[in-house]
């Protein structure tokens, strides 16, 4: 067995587990990262980077046909794919894809990787492949994301069904595809293939889309994907699956007693925590009913003796985001720093509190959906005294000259006991960008009677902010 000590092991290299790593060098440790599969993790091949490289085509596309004076914008799909192949640093014609930008990062940021599959053994012992065995003098930090849940359907595993991993790598664009489940990975995939020329069926069995945005939002990307010719099915059970060949046509029976028939299925129902395969239960580590651990306010595991198990991002389940859990792993990795090197931890920067105010998060279909801090529904169900203020997006003149026609709407979620804002939500052509100062505002307690003086330029989207505060009453 070969051994080595370092003072920090961070277990998985996604975006989540490189920030702990890179903060906690930064503070002067020494830090090993173990990867088995690819450095960059999920998100970089088979999420995030892969699905927004094949939307932003699309994207500006649209943007562009929506402008008066701008002729001859189409999707290629040819040139849509090649885009994500060069966001997935996929070369040539080989499937492959290749995380040596990563691994030159983790070189040049002084950060140690250890390919292979990684075990906790004991207190601040993980061994790799049964082969090399790493000490932690002072932390291990959990970042194993998830995978793909796919649920137990008869039939369902047989028919090698899609998950995200497939429906961001393919070069084939499937006649017609199935997606089962309806929330955000479904949405913004379905957009991705009905435009590169597939005919989609979607099968939520919710009476909704994306349930967890305000409904406003949800019902105008399923009015989106009805006008892309998606045909969205709601509060639809599939109760099994056949495929007769591994490939070829793949049919969804529903408990209605119809049936869909697909060349490819996306299975897109939600997400399962891998860290049960860590061996945590050895050093007592608690997960919850979902199977994510159970992390206190500073992402150290319950159960553990002695304060040395971390666990940040998809990991511990409280926000399944790159941007909050980077965050977390950014505060995880000042406090490891921190105590290592006998400095009295910054409670500033160590207890990532936001992740408990509401998460921002861009949807981005077309139209895109923004959101931050809780829904009104949250917001009611957490006690808080709301009230909730609506103003249509083309209220504002920027949206106007953003697109003709332009569609959307606004809406803020104020606590009238404390007079500041607690969630934010924007649906429409580009509004990504909007959300930002939402969260600006949640997180900093800003008065509302203070974000008045916080004037919008003329003529942007911005100005949505003047207008949900007129229609406030200030
Ligand atoms: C299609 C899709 C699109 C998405 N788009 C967005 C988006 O636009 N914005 C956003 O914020 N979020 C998005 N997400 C969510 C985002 O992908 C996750 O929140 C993010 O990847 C979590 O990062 P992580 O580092 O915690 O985990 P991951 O990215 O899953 O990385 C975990 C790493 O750990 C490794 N690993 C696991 N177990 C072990 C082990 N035992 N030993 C060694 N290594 C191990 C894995 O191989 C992997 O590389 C999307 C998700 C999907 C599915
Ligand atoms: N733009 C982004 O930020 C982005 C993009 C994609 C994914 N993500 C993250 O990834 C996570 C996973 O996304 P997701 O879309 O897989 O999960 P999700 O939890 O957002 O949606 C899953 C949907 O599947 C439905 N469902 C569950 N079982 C079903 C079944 N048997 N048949 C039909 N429908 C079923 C649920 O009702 C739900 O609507 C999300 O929580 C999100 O945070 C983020």
């Amino acid at each position: 067995m070969n051994e080595r000590e370092y003072d920090v092991v961070v277990i998985g290299a996604g975006p989540v587990g490189e920030n702990a790593a890179d903060r906690a060098h930064k503070a002067g440790l020494t830090v090993a990262i173990v990867e088995k599969h690819l450095v960059g993790g999920e998100c970089s091949f088979y999420a995030c980077s892969p699905s927004k490289a094949l939307l932003r085509p699309i994207h500006a596309t649209r943007a562009s046909q929506r402008v008066q004076g701008s002729v001859g914008a189409q999707v290629d799909p040819t040139g849509v794919l090649a885009r994500r192949d060069e966001w997935v640093n996929r070369v040539g014609t080989s499937d492959e894809l290749d995380d040596s930008g990563q691994v030159g990062w983790l070189d040049h940021a002084g950060i140690d990787l250890v390919r292979g599959e990684a075990k906790v053994v004991g207190e601040r012992l993980v061994e790799v492949d049964g082969t090399t065995r790493l000490r932690a003098r002072h932390a291990v930090v959990v970042a194993t994301g998830t995978d793909p849940a796919v649920p137990d359907l008869p039939g369902l595993r047989d028919a090698k069904p899609w998950t995200n991993r497939e429906a961001t790598t393919s070069r084939r664009v499937p006649d017609r595809l199935v997606v089962l489940g309806g929330g955000v990975v479904a949405c913004e995939l379905a957009q991705v293939y009905a435009a590169l020329g597939s005919t989609v069926t979607v099968l939520e069995q919710a009476d909704r889309l994306l349930g967890r945005v305000e409904e406003f939002a949800a019902t105008a990307v399923r009015e989106a994907l009805d006008r892309d010719g998606v045909d969205v099915r709601l509060g639809t059970k599939a109760v099994s699956v056949s495929r007769p060949g591994v490939s070829g046509e793949v049919t969804v029976e529903l408990d209605s007693g119809d049936t869909v028939v697909g060349d490819e299925l996306l299975v897109a129902v939600g997400r399962r925590p891998v860290s049960d395969r860590l061996g945590l239960d050895s050093v007592g580590a608690q997960s919850n009913d979902a199977g994510y651990l159970d992390v206190d306010e500073r992402m150290r595991v319950k159960g553990v003796e002695g304060e040395w198990l971390y666990a940040v991002g998809d990991a511990n389940g409280l926000a399944l985001l790159t941007h909050m859990g980077k965050y977390q792993a950014r505060a995880a990795g000042d406090l490891i720093g921190a105590v290592a090197t006998g400095r009295d931890p910054d409670p500033d920067k160590t207890v990532p509190f936001a992740t408990g105010l509401g998460s921002p998060q861009v949807v981005f279909t077309d139209p895109e959906v923004s959101a931050t801090g809780f829904t009104a529904d949250e917001a009611e169900a957490r006690g808080i005294h709301t009230r909730v203020v609506d103003v249509p997006m083309d209220s504002a003149a920027g949206s106007g000259l953003e697109a003709e026609g332009y569609q959307g709407q606004a809406r803020f979620v104020v606590d009238e006991a404390r007079g500041v804002l607690v969630g934010a939500t924007f649906v429409g052509q580009d509004v990504a960008e909007l959300v930002h100062a939402a969260t600006v505002a949640i997180v900093g307690e800003v008065p509302l009677a203070r974000l008045w003086h916080a004037v919008p330029s003329y003529p942007t989207m911005s100005e949505i902010y003047l207008r949900l505060l007129e229609e406030y009453g200030l």
